[in-house]
C-alpha cells in the first residue's frame, strides 16, 4: 500500500495555536511550524482552517445488514468522511439485529473493507430488540469486534430487571449500556412533543416525562449496580436536570445530545413536513436552550448524530405514517458551529471534546487519536469556519436524503478528513471507492 504524506500548512489547532501538521506513514510526525519535510509531501494550504481530531460518532444507523435501501456501511461511512468523522459506532437495529458475535463481526468487516472510517459495532441489549431476553453480550464483547457499547436504540430497555442485569453484565468488562429513554406506555402512537402545539395540530403528544422518568430510573439502577450508563439523545430540560443531579451524586452516567435537538424546535412541525419527524421529538425553545447550556457546562458529555436514514417513501407520506429519523453525519459540524460556536457557548477545544475525545472515551475506542501528538494515528479533520452556505443535496453522500437542513444556511464547512493518514475527503471531494478499499 502506498502511503501519501501530507503537510497541513498553517492550520489552527483547537487550542488556537498555529501548526504545520506533518502526516507520514499514517501518523502525525510533527506539528511544529516551519519544520522541514521531504519533496514528495503533498502540501495542503490550511491557512484559516481549524484542525480538529477526527470526529467520533457514538450513534450512527448504518442500516446494514437488512435495510440497504436506506444506507449501507459503505454509503454511511462515505457520509461520515464527508462530515469529518473518522470513527462511527453502528447501532444494532439492523436485520438481523446485531445481537450475536456473527453480526457484529460482519458489520466491522464491512467497515474495514469500505475503508472510509473505523466502524465499531454496537451490540443489542436484548435478543431481536425484543426487550425480553438478554442477548449474547459476553460473546459480542469477546468477539473480534470487541463490542463495548450495547443498546436497543429505537426501543427502550423498559423491563427494570433486564436493565439491571444488563448493567451488571457490562460492568464485568467495562462496557456501557446506551439507553433509548422512552417509556413505551406513555408514548403509544405518539407523534410529536406533547404540549399546546400538539393539541393545536391535532397530533398525539409525546410527553417529556416519558423520557425523564426512564432516565431517573436508570441512573438509580446504574448507581445501585455501580456500572456505566449512557443516555442517548436527551431532548428535554427536565432530562438535563436529572443528569445534573446524577452526576453530582457521583453516578457513572454520560449523556448525549443530537445536533438537531440543539437547533430545531417543534414549531417546524406546523409544516407537517415529515423530515422533522424524529425520535425523540423536536421540543420547545426552552428545551433547546437548556440542552445548549448543558453541553457548554459538561452536563451533556457528547454530541452524537443519530444519523437515521430512511428512503423517500418512508418520509413522503402523511405525518402519522412517516418514519422517525433524520440523516445527520454531513450536517453535524455545521449545526454544532451554528448552534454553539457562533453563539459563544463552545470554543473549538470544546467541539473537539464533545465530538471526538469524549465519545471515543465512552465507547472505549482505543488507539483512535484525539490529540495532535507526534507518533499518534493521523485522524484529523480540517474545517473552514468562515464558510457559510446553503445546505443542499450535493452535501449529502449517503443513500437517503431525509435531512431537515436542506435549503437552510449553516456555518462552516468540512474540507479535509484524514483517517489513519489516508485522505478520505480532499478539499470537499470524497476519495474514490476503489482507492479507499485497497489501502
Ligand atoms: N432517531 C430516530 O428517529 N430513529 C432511529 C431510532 C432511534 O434513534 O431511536 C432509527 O433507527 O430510525
Ligand atoms: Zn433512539
Ligand atoms: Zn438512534
Amino acid at each position: 500500500m502506498s502511503e501519501q504524506s501530507y503537510l497541513l500548512k498553517g492550520a489552527t489547532l483547537p487550542s488556537g495555536a498555529g501548526a504545520d501538521i506533518l502526516i507520514e506513514g499514517g501518523r502525525i510526525v510533527s506539528t511544529e511550524t516551519g519544520a522541514g519535510h521531504g519533496a514528495d509531501v503533498a502540501v495542503v494550504d490550511a491557512d484559516g482552517l481549524v484542525a480538529l481530531p477526527g470526529l467520533v460518532d457514538l450513534h450512527t444507523h448504518l442500516r446494514e445488514p437488512g435495510f440497504e435501501q436506506s444506507e449501507t456501511v459503505l454509503t454511511g461511512t462515505r457520509a461520515a468522511a464527508a462530515g469529518g468523522f473518522t470513527a462511527v459506532f453502528a447501532m444494532a437495529n439492523t436485520l438481523p439485529v446485531a445481537d450475536t458475535a456473527g453480526v457484529v463481526e460482519q458489520v466491522q468487516a464491512l467497515g474495514r473493507a469500505a475503508g472510509y472510517a473505523t466502524v465499531r459495532p454496537i451490540g443489542a441489549v436484548t435478543v431481536g430488540l425484543g426487550g425480553e431476553r438478554l442477548s449474547e453480550i459476553g460473546a459480542m464483547a469477546q468477539s473480534r469486534a470487541g463490542v463495548r457499547v450495547f443498546s436497543d436504540d429505537g426501543k427502550c430497555v423498559h423491563d427494570s430487571l433486564l436493565m439491571r442485569r444488563a448493567l451488571e453484565y457490562v460492568k464485568t468488562f467495562d462496557g456501557v449500556i446506551a439507553q433509548h429513554a422512552q417509556d413505551p406506555r406513555l408514548t403509544e402512537n405518539a407523534q410529536m412533543n406533547e404540549g399546546a402545539l400538539s393539541s393545536e395540530l391535532g397530533l398525539k403528544g409525546w410527553p417529556a416525562v416519558a423520557e425523564e422518568s426512564i432516565i431517573a430510573r436508570d441512573v438509580l439502577l446504574a448507581e445501585h449496580v455501580g456500572a456505566r450508563l449512557h443516555i442517548c439523545h436527551l431532548s428535554t430540560a427536565g432530562s438535563v436536570d436529572v443528569i445534573r443531579w446524577a452526576k453530582a451524586r457521583g453516578i457513572q452516567v454520560t449523556a448525549e445530545a443530537t445536533p438537531h435537538h440543539l437547533l430545531l424546535t417543534e414549531e417546524l412541525i406546523r409544516s407537517y413536513d415529515a423530515r422533522y419527524k424524529v425520535n425523540p421529538p423536536l421540543r420547545r425553545d426552552e428545551d433547546v436552550q437548556a440542552l445548549r447550556e448543558a453541553v457548554a457546562d459538561g452536563t451533556i458529555d457528547i454530541i452524537a448524530t443519530d444519523h437515521a436514514p430512511h428512503p423517500r417513501e418512508a418520509k413522503e407520506c402523511e405525518w402519522d405514517a412517516a418514519a422517525f429519523g433524520m440523516v445527520g453525519l454531513e450536517s453535524a459540524l455545521p449545526v454544532v458551529q451554528t448552534a454553539l460556536v457562533d453563539t459563544g457557548l463552545l470554543d473549538w477545544a470544546g467541539v473537539a471534546r464533545v465530538l471526538s475525545q469524549a465519545p471515543a472515551a465512552i465507547g472505549r475506542l482505543d488507539g483512535h487519536t484525539h490529540a495532535f501528538e507526534p507518533g499518534s494515528a493521523a485522524n484529523v479533520v480540517l474545517v473552514d469556519p468562515a464558510a457559510s452556505s446553503v445546505f443542499d443535496l450535493e452535501r449529502l453522500h449517503g443513500r437517503s436524503q431525509n435531512s431537515p437542513y436542506l435549503g437552510a444556511t449553516l456555518s462552516g464547512s468540512v474540507r479535509w478528513t484524514f483517517h489513519e493518514g489516508f485522505a478520505t475527503l480532499r478539499d470537499g471531494v470524497l476519495a474514490p471507492v476503489a482507492e479507499a478499499a485497497v489501502r
